[in-house]
């Protein structure tokens, strides 16, 4: 296999969307949790999406998980390797977007990244170096109040300048609309200058189409699924890849009994919620229980089983923002989020042994506790849910067929628990 495009994401969430993304731009893609064993079986792929749990972990770790995936992506021929940040940039000073890049710049020998977390669809726009979240900037958006890593800066030059060991610069939105010369010609004269990173303006999809014919001749860019989209089109429109089919994940139904797990608490997500209840069972679990109580876990279970067997469920621990900064502290960020995170993979690990084989998670860090309590090494991209959330087959699960869906906390529209239920059988 010689892979034309090699991807690492930050989260599980964001890698599921990556794919999507690429899948539906015609490149056969596969996502695997974390580095795949030499034994995992993969299909004949364009591309891969090396799916990590290193958004909110230290930097170090980061940084050296980041690269053992980087080698074993050009080890199979990838020419470019994308590494996928959020579509928030959500990161702190400590990192990890900046350590991350700068390792990967360093091994490739790139002289300029190329940095943009826009994607226009689902209304994260990047102009004059500032992130929009649809109408508003990134600090006056819901992510503010981000549980672990509040976003307080739109300006993202100097928000990557702030943990990257390079001078970062700017290719702004009247550069990249007059094309890939003018793009190239900027990026060269910052690099000429020094300057190691450039966030790159975009607002359209055809700004991403102009980002993605210039990235797609580098090694490393760094963004959001609206470069994958821009680098999987350049590839395709350069005959680099022969575009295919739009998905490989379709397969038979799976059957079985089908479960919802919400740990994200975006406003999104709560609407969602909010929204389920008028059609399924939802529990919503008590958070300080869950950081003081282990009976917790045990509750929810004895509530969602014997619920099984009529439909669907949802179990919950999702608060409001005053909530949570209540809740953390009392117990501390870390503590409250790691706690919350591994109830979430304890009841997903028992829900599954009591015949759950559709399961939809909602939260990237929730996400990724459950799919490596659940030890699944890789997914097939299906049917698209929502703009970013597609439905998911695992490929060598120990549980055998299962259908996933894991959702980006701010992604999906008011319906989106029963959206998904719908599209997975
Ligand atoms: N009620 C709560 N109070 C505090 N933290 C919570 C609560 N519920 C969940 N969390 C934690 O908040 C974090 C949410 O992050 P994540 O799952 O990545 O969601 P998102 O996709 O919205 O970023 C997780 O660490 C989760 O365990
Ligand atoms: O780019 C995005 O916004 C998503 O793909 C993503 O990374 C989601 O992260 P979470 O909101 O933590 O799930």
């Amino acid at each position: 296999m010689t892979l034309a495009l090699g991807c690492i994401a930050d989260d599980y969430t964001g890698a599921s969307d990556l794919a999507n993304t690429l899948t539906r731009a015609g490149l056969r893609t596969v996502q695997t949790i974390g580095v795949p064993a030499d034994d995992l079986e993969l299909p004949e792929v364009d591309a891969v999406v090396v799916s990590l749990k290193s958004r909110s972990i230290e930097a170090g770790l980061a940084v050296a998980r980041s690269r053992a995936a980087e080698k074993w992506l050009r080890g199979r021929g990838a020419g470019h390797v994308m590494f996928k940040i959020c579509s928030t940039f959500d990161s702190t000073d400590a990192g990890n977007i900046g350590p991350v890049m700068d390792a990967l710049r360093a091994d490739c020998g790139e002289a300029i990244v190329l940095v943009t977390p826009a994607f226009p669809e689902t209304g994260r726009t990047v102009y004059q170096g500032n992130l929009f979240v649809g109408a508003v900037p990134l600090n006056e958006s819901p992510l503010k109040d981000h549980p672990l890593n509040p976003m307080r800066d739109s300006n993202l030059v100097r928000v990557l300048a702030r943990q990257s060991k390079t001078q970062v610069g700017l290719v702004d939105l009247p550069t990249v609309t007059r094309g890939a010369e003018a793009v190239r010609a900027r990026l060269a004269d910052l690099a000429g200058k020094g300057i190691g990173a450039a966030i790159i303006d975009a607002v359209f999809d055809r700004d991403l189409e102009t980002v993605g014919l210039v990235a797609a001749r580098h090694r490393l860019s760094v963004g959001a699924s609206g470069i994958g989209l821009g680098l999987a089109r350049a590839l395709v429109s350069t005959g680099k890849v022969r575009s295919a089919a739009a998905s490989n994940g379709q397969g038979t139904a799976v059957g079985g009994a089908a479960a919802c797990l919400a740990g994200s608490c975006s406003q999104a997500t709560l609407q969602q919620i909010a929204r389920a209840e008028s059609v399924i069972p939802v529990l919503r679990l008590d958070p300080d229980r869950v950081l003081t109580d282990n009976g917790e876990v045990e509750r929810a279970l004895a509530w969602a089983r014997p619920r099984l067997a009529e439909g669907p469920v949802l179990i919950a621990s999702s608060s409001t923002p005053d909530q949570v900064a209540a809740l953390q502290a009392r117990h501390g960020r870390d503590a409250a989020g790691h706690a919350i995170e591994q109830a979430m993979a304890d009841i997903a690990e028992s829900l599954v042994k009591s015949g759950v084989r559709r399961l939809i998670v909602a939260g990237g860090e929730t996400s990724g506790a459950v799919v490596d309590r659940l030890g699944i090494p890789g997914f097939l991209v299906g049917a698209e849910i929502a703009a970013g959330v597609p439905v998911l087959r695992a490929v060598g699960a120990d549980a055998g067929d299962m259908l996933l869906a894991l959702k980006s906390g701010n992604f999906g529209g008011p319906e989106f628990f029963a959206d998904a239920l719908g599209l997975m059988r």
